[in-house]
Formats: C-alpha cells, structure tokens, sequence
C-alpha cells in the first residue's frame, strides 16, 4: 500500500494562520505596553499621601485581573498558531473483509431524563452504520438499570431486522427512525418510485408499533427507579425472539449487547468513565475489536459514512502506530437560529480543535471518537508479566488471556463461561486494587473523564486527530434552557479545575512530556474557569464602585496610553467576530456568546471552580448531574425565540441580577456625577464598562422589568438582589473613601 493513492489529506489554513499570528503579535506589544503603564503607575502613586492606600487596592485588583486575562489569552492562542482541514477518501479504503472490527459504546443513565425511545434510535442508527455488519458490535451501557431500557434493546432487535435492510437498499443517509420520519428535510427522499413509497410506510408503521410498545411499557415499570443506584449486574446478548423471521431471516445484524452494571450505594461508580471501563471489560470477553465509537445516549450517528471515515486515518500506515483516536465534532440537532446560550459550543468544534489538530490532534470530547483499544489499555501490555497485568487489570484470567487475543469473530456463539465472566467483570468490587481508573482506562479523577483521559494519552506521546466533514456525522441534544446550560458549565467548570489542581496539572505536567503549545491548550480549559470568573468579577465591580466614589482607574483620554487601552479592546473584540463570522456566525451570534460567556463566568465558573477546590480538600464528594434531553415545549418555545429562560435557581440568578443593579446604579450614578464634577475625560472609560455590561446584558434588565412571562425574574429574585447590591455599594464606600 505504500505508494497507493492517500487516505486522507490535511491542510493548513493559511490566511487564518497569518491573521491570528499577526494578531497575536500586535495584542501583545499593546499588553506590553499596558503591564508598563500599570506597574509604573501604582509605583508612582505610592508616595505618602494619605489616599494613596485606598486608591493602591482598587488599582491592583484591576491589573490584577488585566494580568489574569492577558495569561489566559495566551493559552488560548496556541489554538491559533496553526490550525488546519482534513479531507478524507473513503473510496480508497481495502475491501470490507479487511476492514478492522468496532465496538460501539453507548452510555445512558436516566430513562426520566433520557427517554428510551431516544436511546433506542441512537442504538439503531449505530447498529446501521454503514460497516460489514458482522463486525460491528453495539453495546448499551444502562447505568439506572432500567428494565424499560432492557426492554427496548429486545424491541430494537426486532425491529432492525427491518430498518436496517430499508436504509441498505435504499441508500438512506438518516439512520435514526425518529428523524428520518419525522421528515427532516434533507437529500433522503431520492427514490421517489411507488415500490419505495410503500415499503417506507410499512416501515413506519412498524417504527410507530415499536414506539408505542416502548410508551406502553414505560407505564408499567415506572416506580423502579429507586433501584438506579442499588442494583445486582446484568449483561445479556440480545438475541432474536420475535415471530416474523420469515422475510427477513438472512438479516445481518451486528452484535447488540445491554450491559447494566452493579451499582451499590457504598462504592462510587465515577459515572460515565465507569460505564466506560466496565464496557470495555465486557466487550473483551464478547468481541474484542481493535477499534470503539463512544457515543453518548442523544448523540445519534447523523451519517453512516463515519465508521469508514475514522478508518481512512486508523489504517494509514504513517500515522496509525501512533493515533490514540480520531475525534468528530459534537454537533447539535436542536439549536435555534439565534442560540442564544451558544449550545452549538462554536468556539470549541469550529476553531479551537481545528488549531490543535494542527499541533498534536484534538483534545478527547466524550463522544463521538474512534478510539484504538490498546490505546486505552495503559500501556503496551505485550511485555508484563502475568502478576503485573493481574495488578493492573484485575484478576479475572479470562480478561488477561482475552487482552492478549485478538478480535473475536465468533461473537454470536458467545460461550456461556464467558458470559458468567462478564459478571464478575461488571461487578463494583472488580476494580478494588487495580488500575482501572487510575492508569488503565477512563480516569476517574475528573468529571470531564474525556479531557483528563485525552491529555494522559497525549502525554503518552499519543496523537489524535480531528474529522469535520460537512454533513454532522453525529448529532445531539444542546442545552436550551438557562439552568441546564449553566449546570452542564458548572460541571465542566469543576471538573476542568479539578485537573488544573492535581498532579495533572497540564502547565507542570505536561511541558517534559509534550510540546508547549499543546499544553497551552489543555492548561487553557484547566485554568479558564478560575481566569475567567476572578476577572470578570473585578471589572463588575471595581470600576463602578471606584466610578461612584471618584477614583480614576484608567489613563484620561487625553493620555497617550487611553489609545492602549483602547486598542486592546477593540483588538480582542474585532478577532472574535472576525473569528466568529469566519466560521459562518453573525453580529448576534457574536453578541450571544459574548452574553453567555459573562453570565457563565460569572455563575458556573465561580461555583465550578469552588467546587473543584472544595472536592480538592476533601470536603465535597463529586457529582454528575446529567443534561435534561427530554424537551419541554414552554422552553423550547422561548430558546426559538431568543428569549431567555430565567426559571433557574436563585444561586445563578442573585449574583448576575445583583451585577447587574450594581451597574445600573453606577452607570447612572456616575453619569450625573461626571457631568457636574466636569472630569469626563477622567472617568470615561469607567462609564463605558458600565454601559457596555448592562448593554450586553439588556435581556436581565428586560426580564426583570419588563417580562410578564414564566421566563421572566421573579420579584422575589430583584429584590434579594437589589440587597445584595446595597451591601456591595456600601461596602464600596467604606473600602474606598474612608
Ligand atoms: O453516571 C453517569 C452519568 C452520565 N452518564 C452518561 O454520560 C453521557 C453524558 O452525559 P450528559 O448528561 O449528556 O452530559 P453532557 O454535559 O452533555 O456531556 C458532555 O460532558 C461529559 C463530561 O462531563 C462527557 O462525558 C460527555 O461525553 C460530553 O458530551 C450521557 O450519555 C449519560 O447517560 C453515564 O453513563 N453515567
Ligand atoms: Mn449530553
């Protein structure tokens, strides 16, 4: 194959590598130059005048938080440097008997929040990628236990027997029943001959019995739900049962396994990466691919092609020794036309992975990546010794003898011994004195388990790359509410933090072990929390209580160093939105993200990071509260329209609602006062951070006075606030002017 066409090719984005290189230079000599004007000003003001106290802390907390964003910058250009596109060419992939086998893993834990029938399209798009069926293997991992998910796995069964030979036949490129009936419009509908016509109906009227046998037996088990953290394991090969074998009997269908493991409230089961670690433990017994998709329950396959796609890197023999995985994008299904809490996470998927796929490949993002096994396995596991391998992996010799094997076709004729085995192997006491979680596996030491997995594997010296053809090849469920977005933050916030704060923290780290730019990047998410909500908070409050007692924090603008200031800050507004309307965003989606990264910094950065500090000291346990996917009418109606849902707790709300009065007060307050004293050119820039936050914030102020909807801030909401605020004020006095 050496001198056979390429599998894939990659480019580097040359006018976005000038652009951002240019920018990174100018921003810098501008922050150079502000880091001389502050340090040679607060000197210059230390002399023994009486005030000089009272104006020397305000200052420094403001370079304080100046120095904090210019560091987080920073790290957020090694994104920058060199980003790039891959192209891929299926066609020139080897014939199917060549291809390598997959696992897929599919991780779901709460049928209330995640309902079953969305589960089930998402195993049934898997089971249809387009990928010799036989050597494709499809596993549920059901944390809540729930007999309805087990149920569904059987239905699913049955009915692929159908839809998998219809999207076949017919070339369908939606393979998740439910948005393929429900008339997506797309370039589907490409036969248009009655014999097609026919067969899609029968088809769905088989999909509509499917889901309402699901609906009918959802109302009869609900009610065991409190056995979603107290229940034995269960591990079953979901085998034929159904009566109409006649048509369909020569069906191929992957292997489809549900695997609820053993929870006990006395042992932490680390979530998601622990369904991870017990599927991988499973899947050795039972099929043993080279190669695993893990995808989470919303996150259905949006195009079959992807299993190829991933194949066109893992099986180039330059690049393959050493690739860990190859990650997709997480695309949205559900985002609106403004998307107002950026759901769609543009930044990240559109610019970020694509930088640091030009450095080292993309940072792991829990979902929808193809990942080598033995990647995964610690390290090569070819040359240790039994009693080693035993410490590491644990004691079943099966597992060993199995992780020293290869691929298992056989699958279908699962041994009953080795079935038995994969109850041991998903039981909670299997990992007790193992490294599974700490060096084999998922880690468990954070609750973004995919960052701190994907930055180990990096220092390993793995790489990994980054595929974003232009169809989605998955798609999900984004937050569209207000709560939910700022819970998801406050997760990730924490669980980011918490890595920051350990042993793996990317900025010691990580420099013996990979380049610096990547570090950069990983120390970016670890530490953005922390930068992020210290200096928004600052520049929430500093200036305006400064603005209200009379005391400039700024040059005048008839300073030669107001043109520095001024600079930095149309400088990082104008990069954004050319970023932003670079990758296909408007003025309002630069707006909206704008709003929403103040509000999160404000809220889930703050409390993630207390979180991760407080778990750090042992003083709090960590926790995994999923994303709601079941959608709320009400809600969605309000995502659809741009308005903001305020029905969040008052621990989100108080804080941004208080910022907000506090400037309002101030902006106006300290308007009146620069028109009588006459010192605008002195306060000018105060007022206009006041102005900018309540402009960029209007919709808080709309719904606290305007909006009669359930959306809206509640009274009760303002009020607390409005307290919270005259506190902050008189504080601000005392502090200030005494
Ligand atoms: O104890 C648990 C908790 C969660 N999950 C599954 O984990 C997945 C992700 O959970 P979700 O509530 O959707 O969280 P998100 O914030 O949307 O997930 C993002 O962030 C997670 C890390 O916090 C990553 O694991 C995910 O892949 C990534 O999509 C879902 O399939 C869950 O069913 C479990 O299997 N067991
Ligand atoms: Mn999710």
């Amino acid at each position: 194959m050496e001198d056979s066409l390429p599998l894939h090719v990659c480019h580097v984005q040359t006018l976005s590598k000038f652009i951002n290189r240019s920018h990174v230079l100018l921003h810098s000599i501008a922050l150079a130059f502000l880091i001389y004007y502050r340090i040679s000003f607060l000197l210059q003001d230390q002399d023994p005048n009486a005030k000089a106290t009272h104006l020397f802390l305000p200052r420094l907390l403001v370079f304080a938080s100046e120095l904090l964003l210019s560091f987080i910058w920073l790290l957020d250009q090694a994104f920058r440097w060199r980003p790039v596109t891959r192209t891929v060419f299926p066609e020139r992939l080897p014939e199917d008997d060549k291809l390598p086998a997959i696992d897929v893993f599919i991780c779901t834990t709460d049928p209330d929040k995640e309902p079953t029938v969305e589960v089930m399209n998402t195993v049934l798009s898997a089971m249809a990628l387009d990928y010799p069926p036989k050597k494709l293997h499809v596993y549920l991992s059901d944390d809540g236990g729930s007999p309805i998910n087990l149920y569904g796995m059987k239905e699913v069964y049955s009915f692929a027997r159908w839809w998998l030979p219809f999207c076949r036949k017919h070339r369908i490129k939606t393979r998740s029943p439910e948005t393929y009936f429900s008339g997506s419009k797309d370039d589907d509908e490409g036969s248009e001959s009655s014999e097609f016509m026919f067969e899609r109906r029968k088809i769905q009227e088989r999909y509509e019995i499917f889901k309402e046998s699901i609906a009918n037996v959802r109302g009869k088990v609900d009610g065991s739900r409190i056995t979603a953290r107290d229940h034995p394991s269960l591990i079953e090969v979901i085998q034929d049962n159904s009566n109409d074998k006649v048509q369909v009997d020569q069906v191929k269908i992957p292997l489809l396994v549900y695997v609820a493991r053993e929870k006990r409230p006395s042992h932490s089961h680390h979530f998601k990466a622990g369904a991870l670690n017990v599927l991988q433990r499973v899947s050795c017994m039972l099929s043993n691919s080279p190669y695993i998709l893990v995808l989470d329950c919303d996150m259905y396959c949006n195009d079959p092609t992807s299993a190829r796609r991933a194949m066109c890197f893992h099986l180039d023999s330059k690049i393959s020794p050493l690739l860990a995985f190859v990650q997709f994008p997480q695309r949205f299904r559900n985002i609106s036309k403004s998307d107002i809490y950026d759901s769609q996470l543009r930044m990240i998927f559109s610019v970020q992975w694509q930088g640091i796929d030009g450095l080292k490949g993309p940072i792991l993002s829990g979902t929808g990546f193809y990942i080598k096994r033995v990647s995964i396995c610690g390290r090569s596991i070819q040359d240790i010794d039994l009693e080693e391998l035993k410490q590491s992996f644990g004691s079943s010799n099966e597992l060993i003898k199995s992780l020293l094997g290869n691929y298992k076709s056989n699958a279908l004729n699962v041994q009953h011994r080795l079935l038995e085995e994969t109850q041991l192997l998903a039981s909670c006491t299997y990992e007790k004195d193992t490294k599974w979680g700490k060096e084999v596996g998922f880690l468990y030491d954070s609750v973004v388990e995919d960052y701190l997995t994907g930055f180990t594997l990096h220092c390993k010296g793995w790489t990994s790359v980054y595929c974003d053809p232009s169809r989605p090849q998955f798609l999900g469920n984004g937050t569209t509410n207000l709560n939910d977005c700022l819970i998801q933050g406050m997760r990730w916030s924490s669980g980011l933090a918490e890595v920051g704060f350990s042993k793996f923290c990317p900025l010691i780290y990580g420099p013996p072990r990979m380049s610096i730019f990547v570090s950069m990047c990983y120390g970016y998410y670890a530490f953005s929390a922390l930068l992020y909500f210290l200096p928004l908070w600052c520049f929430a409050t500093i200036p305006q209580l400064c603005l209200l007692n009379d005391i400039p924090l700024y040059p005048k603008v008839s300073n030669s160093y107001f043109v520095i200031f001024l600079f930095i800050f149309l400088s990082s507004i104008s990069k954004n939105l050319q970023e932003v309307l670079a990758t296909g965003g408007s003025f309002q989606t630069w707006r909206n993200e704008q709003r929403i990264w103040m509000m999160k910094s404000i809220t889930s950065h703050l409390y993630g990071s207390l979180d991760a500090i407080m778990k750090r000291i042992g003083m709090r346990e960590a926790s995994f509260l999923p994303t709601n996917k079941v959608e709320d009418a009400e809600q969605v109606k309000l995502y659809k329209m741009g308005k903001f849902d305020f029905q969040t707790s008052n621990m989100f709300l108080v804080p941004m609602v208080s910022l907000i009065i506090l400037n309002l007060v101030s902006f106006i307050g300290g308007l009146v006062r620069v028109i009588f004293v006459g010192n605008w050119d002195q306060m000018l820039v105060q007022v206009f951070i006041s102005f900018y936050i309540l402009v960029m914030n209007f919709p808080i102020i709309e719904a606290m006075i305007i909006r009669k909807d359930k959306g809206r801030v509640r009274p009760s909401v303002t009020v607390l606030s409005a307290m919270f605020s005259t506190i902050f004020l008189l504080l601000g006095c005392i502090i200030f002017c005494c």
